[in-house]
């Protein structure tokens, strides 16, 4: 292990392409059908290795606290793990994606935490293994530890490659919020959706959740319909982020910018905020890895 060896890796987000809500769990989760996909956009984190034993994190979030934050918690969860004496870290956060918009945020630092410290301190840990440590973080972390799009059942966490198609994405956070436990704790969601295919799904699906949240916070139903007059959008997770699918590069840019400038003139509440970005099948953290590993095999960086 190199002193003060350092690494820096991208955190993306992921959007749920459909999610269906097929039965409820003896410990009350929810059992799954979705569709992840990650986004070419996200979060940054940067790692250094210490001469001790701790692990800082800087900035710090706002409303959570260091022993909170996922990214110290995965530290903290394969330090434990591994049992033998390992450097501390200086981990730096780069935030760009909105907290609690359903685009996996703090899943997503989590599982690049494992997969930078993984390679770091050389612990060369099985994927299987970093995501079962993974899903004790958070539904959303094996997703984003294992790196492809994928068909998901049980919680998220039983996962099939799926070959998705990778449009540009137009996103909208409406400044506004829904709490992930209320919407799967409303007596009105829907529970019962009928099993469905891989491939049905691929041709369609819907978000269980979206009845709910528009009852929780219509300022999100505002966003879903004013998107949908440009193509299929649909709520990532719980919400409250919105996406539309729009197949060309410069129709998407064109969008953002309109909606940019709908905010900027009041058309549209000042508390939205939008991004544009293609999907991808192969995470963006998981393509940095790679590029890691055939310099370090090549000896180019
Ligand atoms: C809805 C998704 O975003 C789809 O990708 C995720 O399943 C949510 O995952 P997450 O944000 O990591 O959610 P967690 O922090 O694990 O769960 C928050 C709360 O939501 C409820 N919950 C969550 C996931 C699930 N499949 N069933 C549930 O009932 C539980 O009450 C849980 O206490
Ligand atoms: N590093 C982190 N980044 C973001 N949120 C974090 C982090 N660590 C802990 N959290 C907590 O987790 C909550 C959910 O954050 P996150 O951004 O993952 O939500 P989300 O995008 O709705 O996720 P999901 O789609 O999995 O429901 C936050 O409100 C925050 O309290």
């Amino acid at each position: 292990m190199k002193g003060n060896a350092t690494l820096t890796l991208p955190a993306p987000a992921k959007l749920n392409r459909m999610l269906h809500i097929v039965g409820k769990r003896p410990d009350g989760y929810h059992e799954l059908q979705t569709l992840f996909q990650f986004l070419e956009h996200g979060d940054t984190l940067h790692f250094r290795l210490r001469d001790d034993d701790a692990i800082t994190l800087s900035p710090q979030l706002d409303g959570v606290s260091a022993e909170d934050n996922l990214i110290v918690r995965a530290a903290r969860l394969l330090q434990g793990t591994v049992g033998q004496p390992l450097p501390g870290v200086d981990i730096a956060l780069e935030k760009r994606l909105p907290m609690g918009g359903g685009l996996g945020g703090g899943s997503s630092n989590a599982a690049t935490t494992l997969l930078a410290l993984d390679h770091l301190w050389q612990l060369n840990l099985d994927t299987d293994t970093l995501a079962t440590l993974g899903l004790t973080l958070g539904a959303d972390v094996p997703v984003f530890v294992r790196g492809f799009a994928a068909w998901g059942e049980g919680v998220g966490e039983r996962l099939v490659p799926a070959p998705l198609d990778t449009p540009w994405f137009v996103v909208v956070h409406p400044g506004v919020s829904v709490s992930t436990a209320g919407v799967f704790g409303h007596p009105q969601l829907t529970r019962d959706t009928p099993l469905i295919s891989m491939s049905r799904a691929l041709q369609g699906g819907h978000n269980d959740c979206e009845a709910v949240v528009r009852r929780l916070e219509p300022g999100i139903g505002e966003v879903i319909d004013l998107l949908r007059q440009h193509g299929p959008a649909m709520l990532t997770g719980t919400g409250a982020c919105v996406f539309c699918p729009i197949e060309e590069e410069a129709a998407a840019l064109e969008l953002e910018r309109e909606i940019l400038y709908g905010i900027a003139r009041h058309a549209y509440p000042d508390r939205w905020s939008v991004f544009g970005a293609r999907g991808c099948n192969i995470s963006p953290l998981h393509q940095a890895l790679n590029r890691l590993r055939v310099s370090s095999s090549t000896g180019v960086s």
